[in-house]
This record gives C-alpha cells, structure tokens and sequence, in this order.
C-alpha cells in the first residue's frame, strides 16, 4: 500500500465577477498520484500548472474558496480535516514554495529547534545548519535577516528535523547555490534511502532526475504522464506524452531539441521556460 494516495483529485475555485456573479474555474481536474514509502516522486511542469495547489490540498491548506473532490489517503487512513491536522509537521512535514511562511518575529534558530520531535533539538538544529552550509550564528538571526537562499535552507532543516515519513518540498532549491543544492539533493536521497516517502516539486527535470524514481508531468491541472525516472533517456523514446519529451528534449545535455511541429507534437509552449 503507498504510503501517500492521490486519487481523482479536482480542484475548483469560486471567484466573483463583477456585480457578485459567480465564476468556477477548475484549476486541478482528476489527478492521481501514489508515493510508496522510500521513494521520489518529482513533480515537474510549468508555472501555474498546479503543482503548489497539489501540495496545499494534500496537507489541507487551499484556500477558502477552493472546493477539493477526489480521495486522498495517507497510509492506509483517509485525510480528513482532523487527520491531517494531527499530521502536518509530525508524520507529514512540508518545505513551502513562499519563504515568507517562515515566522517573521521569531529566531530561526527557535524555529528549526520547534519541529524536532525526537532527540535533542539544540542538536538536531546545529546538525541541519551545518549539513546545509548555514553558519552556526545565523539561528540567532529572524527571517528578515536573510537571503532568500539561507531561508530556503532553513525551511529544509524545518522540515528535515521532524523525521516526517512523507516529506513534501515545493519548490525547495532557487536562490541556492549550486553546492548547497546538490547536499540538499543528496540528503533527501539519504531520507529516502531510510523509508522516507518524498513529493519532490520542482521546475528543473534535470536536479528532479538526479534522485527521482518517478517523475509526475504537470500541465494545466491534469498529470500529463506518471513515469520511471529512466525513461527519461535517449530521444525518450519510452516518454509517452509529448510535452514529456519536449521537456527532456529541451535540456541542455540532449541539446535544446525543439520538437518537430510536422511530426504533430503538441504543447510546447512552455517549452523555453522549463529550460
Ligand atoms: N486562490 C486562488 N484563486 C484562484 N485561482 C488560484 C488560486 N490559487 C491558485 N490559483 C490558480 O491555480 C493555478 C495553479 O497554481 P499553482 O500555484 O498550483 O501553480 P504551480 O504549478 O505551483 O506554479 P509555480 O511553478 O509558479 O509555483 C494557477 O493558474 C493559479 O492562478
Ligand atoms: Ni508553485
């Protein structure tokens, strides 16, 4: 059984028009996804193709205005309101997209320290600093006091210290230098390799596919293709779907391929940004 289920999920949201009249509009339609304990799953697609909104409605923080149907199940047990509440930060543990989720009036040194829940958080806290390169002084800076890259690392000790058995990071590396983002890469590997179960969403399928087992293709609210990290190889051949391969395709290693419009690929609009 996977540890995390995705199933049919939708997403819709009310918004209002002028003079009060209502307007739905879907933003996430029938996804499903499944995470098994030990494994990355990457989730990778352009900007606004629903990847955060994912992540919010599997720890139950959409806002007001969305309404959610589908099933979701974490280990076996339904994610009810007052499931995931007794969840979140303890057996489920999320990196933000927006560093400004961390705690502006609070050090962020108190902040790691908070979401330790076995061992001694003074230590736990020292040993994340230093595993991600933040200098032992910067706990006792506040949020405002760093750079976008040294809060992002300090969101990863947030999550990585709790020993969560799912981990979710949106978006965890921009702003990092590439060093720091290869350590995080390799430390949620290492978390992976003990039986953490990781939803690992990002932009770049090239640091996703460095550590992923399987990679989930976004676009505009539908998973496009669920797929075994090597299958991206070749001319992804094995790649079903042809924003996929687009993707592929367009690294820099398999030399910026624009796909051929004779040959009737489809979706490549976003094709420059994902590269
Ligand atoms: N509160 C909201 N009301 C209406 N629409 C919203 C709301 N929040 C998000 N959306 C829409 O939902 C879509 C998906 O947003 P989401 O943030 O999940 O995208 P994303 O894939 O995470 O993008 P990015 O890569 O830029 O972070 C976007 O088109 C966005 O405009
Ligand atoms: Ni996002």
């Amino acid at each position: 059984m996977p540890l995390l289920e995705v199933n049919q999920l939708s997403i819709t949201f009310t918004q209002y028009d002028r003079g009060l009249r209502q307007k739905k509009v879907p933003v996430i339609q029938n996804l499903s996804l499944a995470v098994e304990r030990g494994e990355i799953v990457a989730v990778v697609g352009a900007s606004g193709s629903g990847k955060s909104l994912l992540a919010h409605a599997i720890l139950g923080i959409l806002p007001h205005n969305a309404a959610v149907s589908g099933r979701m199940a974490f280990d076996g047990q339904p994610l009810t309101p007052t499931v995931i509440r007794k969840l979140r930060g303890k057996r489920i543990a999320f990196v933000p997209q927006s560093v400004q989720s961390l705690d502006p009036l609070m050090r962020v040194g108190d902040q790691v320290r908070q979401a330790v829940r076995t061992g001694d958080p003074a230590a736990e806290q020292q040993r994340a600093f230093a595993q991600y390169g933040l200098a032992p002084q910067v706990a006792r800076r506040y949020p405002f006091q760093l750079s976008g890259g040294m809060a992002r690392r300090v969101l990863v000790s947030i999550a990585t210290v709790s020993g969560a058995e799912l981990l979710i990071a949106d978006e965890p590396t921009p702003g990092m230098d590439p060093a720091v983002v290869q350590e995080t890469l390799r430390a949620f590997k290492a978390f992976a390799d003990k039986g953490t179960a990781i939803v690992f969403i990002t932009h770049d399928l090239e640091a996703a596919l460095t550590i992923a087992d399987k990679v989930a293709v976004f676009h505009a609210g539908a998973t496009l293709e669920v797929t075994q990290a090597a299958d991206f190889e070749g001319k992804g051949e094995r790649l079903r779907h042809p924003y996929t391969r687009a993707l592929w395709l367009a690294l820099p290693q398999n030399g910026f391929a624009i796909p051929d419009e004779e040959a009737g690929e489809t979706q490549i609009c976003s094709l420059k940004h994902e590269a």
